[in-house]
């Protein structure tokens, strides 16, 4: 590994990083950038990107790349403004954009990997609903909360739309620690007046006073939104009045806010649903008559909708967060992303938190992979198959899609915020095997194509190990 020296002066002006960078701003397109320098402006955003021919090898050489960034900046930069630059070995090391976990429930935390034999309906009342209540105590709450936020962050979320719990000041809380500890995040207050247990639920007067609570504590504490944001989140349909639909629909409506809840995810659940609000054509069209629908609105699971709801996805332009680990760990079902994703519509990914077990979205992004095998054995329709660079832009991009925050994040390019992970496939205690003749040649033309085996590799067989450093805004958050 190269390791050059770090240039520190008092006031930090500009951070270059060099080395090889990996995204995909573009569905099943994996791009691979070597010998790139990346600057990095004092707001945290991309100011270029340059190819640096040819590559770095010595200290006289580093010294030369200040020149290159001074002449690239669009900002007026002498040396002494230059602060950092990093360079990584372009062997095992790479820049790849953070993950964006487009649905978690931070409360559930505590119960990954406990779900027994259990379906969505008992898992709610036997599993979810006790943990959650537990939230009304703050205590409990900064326990648990300080450990998702850490967690999450370690295993590369960048950014993450968390479901909190119905209780205020809880729910305040997780939006401080991911202030303080520096990860992007929308911060939903769960809101459920009905057919909830009797020591877990609120009244729609409470509801409301506890929504508009929470968006003008987040606005307080981050104005500019730069970080931290709010969304709208009722649980379902199933835990929520008319009543309350309506009016978090006008809400959404009036502040443009984000939105975010559970969509056909269990044919028990749409069954009871649909009974319950018989006055609508289907699941998806409850959301849809109550204003809940735009292209600022996550639905999560979308396992089993019919041509006519999908296409109320593709008029509002509604995003779905595809959530295999959690479907597949609860029997949910197999959502037919590549139907959706041919519909123009935008997906993402969702640990689910914990319907699903794991924090990682990596993880998730194999498993999204795999379910999307499961389809075509079923079908024998092989265009269903999701390739690891799909599941890599459902990781990344397409959850910036889904949240809408693709002009901010996703991959790297110039006027893009720097979220961004520094992964090392050769890492301390690396679970990832890699062998000499798998090295790519960069001098050789097959470099590329042999960098992508790796990053292959590094989906399969790589954790959380492998991430070296985190960045969000420019920031770095993670260094290990
Ligand atoms: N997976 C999942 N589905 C839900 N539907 C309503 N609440 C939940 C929840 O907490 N998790
Ligand atoms: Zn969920």
């Amino acid at each position: 590994m190269t390791q050059f020296t770090t240039l520190c002066h008092s006031e930090q002006r500009y951070t270059a990083y060099y080395g090889t960078f990996a995204h995909t701003p573009n569905l099943g397109n994996l791009e691979v950038l070597p010998n790139t320098l990346l600057g990095v402006d004092q707001n945290g955003i991309i100011d270029f990107i340059i190819s640096v021919e040819p590559p770095i090898e010595n200290e006289i050489e580093f010294e030369n790349l200040k020149s290159i960034v001074i002449n690239n900046s669009s900002i007026k930069l002498s040396p002494n403004d230059i602060d950092i630059i990093s360079i990584v070995d372009n062997v095992n090391s790479f820049f790849f954009p953070g993950f964006i976990d487009t649905h978690i429930h931070a409360p559930q935390f505590p119960n990954n990997g406990i779900f027994g034999n259990s379906t969505l309906l008992d898992w709610l009342e036997t599993y979810t609903f006790p943990l959650e209540s537990s939230f009304k105590d703050l205590e409990i709450a900064e326990n648990i909360y300080t450990k998702v936020v850490n967690r999450t962050l370690m295993n590369g979320t960048t950014t993450a739309s968390y479901y909190a719990t119905i209780h205020t000041n809880a729910t305040n809380l997780l939006a401080d620690l991911c202030l303080k500890l520096g990860q992007r995040a929308f911060i939903g207050k769960v809101c459920m007046n009905q057919n909830s247990p009797d020591h877990y639920i609120e009244t729609f007067d409470q509801c409301k006073e506890s929504t508009l609570n929470v968006i003008n504590h987040i606005k307080k504490m981050n104005p500019t939104g730069d970080l931290i944001n709010p969304v709208l989140t009722p649980r379902f349909a199933g835990s929520c009045t008319d009543d309350l639909l309506k009016w978090l629909g006008e809400l959404r409506k009036k502040g443009d806010y984000h939105c975010q809840t559970h969509l056909s995810e269990n044919h028990k659940e749409i069954e009871w649903i649909t009974n319950m609000f018989p006055q609508y054509k289907n699941y998806t069209d409850i959301y849809y008559q109550n204003n809940l629908l735009s292209s600022k609105t996550t639905l999560a699971h979308c396992i089993h909708l019919s041509d006519e709801e999908m296409n109320i996805l593709k008029l509002t332009n509604s995003g779905v967060s595809h959530c295999p680990t959690s479907n597949s760990s609860i029997t949910s079902g197999e959502a037919k992303i590549r139907w959706l994703l041919n519909n123009n519509i935008n997906v993402s990914l969702g640990t689910d938190c914990s319907g699903g077990f794991t924090p990682s979205i990596l993880e998730v992004a194999k498993h999204a992979l795999l379910v999307s095998r499961h389809l075509v054995m079923k079908s024998s329709n092989d265009a269903e198959k999701l390739s690891s660079a799909d599941v890599l832009y459902l990781a990344t991009m397409g959850g910036a899609k889904v949240l809408n925050i693709d002009n901010n994040v996703g991959c790297f390019k110039r006027g893009m915020k720097f979220d961004c992970l520094q992964i090392n496939i050769n890492s301390k205690n690396s679970n990832i095997d890699t062998f000499e003749f798998q090295n790519p040649n960069w001098s050789l033309n097959n470099g590329i194509d042999k960098f992508k085996d790796l990053i292959d590799k590094w989906l399969f067989n790589g954790d959380d190990r492998n991430i070296e450093r985190v960045w969000v805004n420019g920031r770095c958050i993670i260094n290990k």
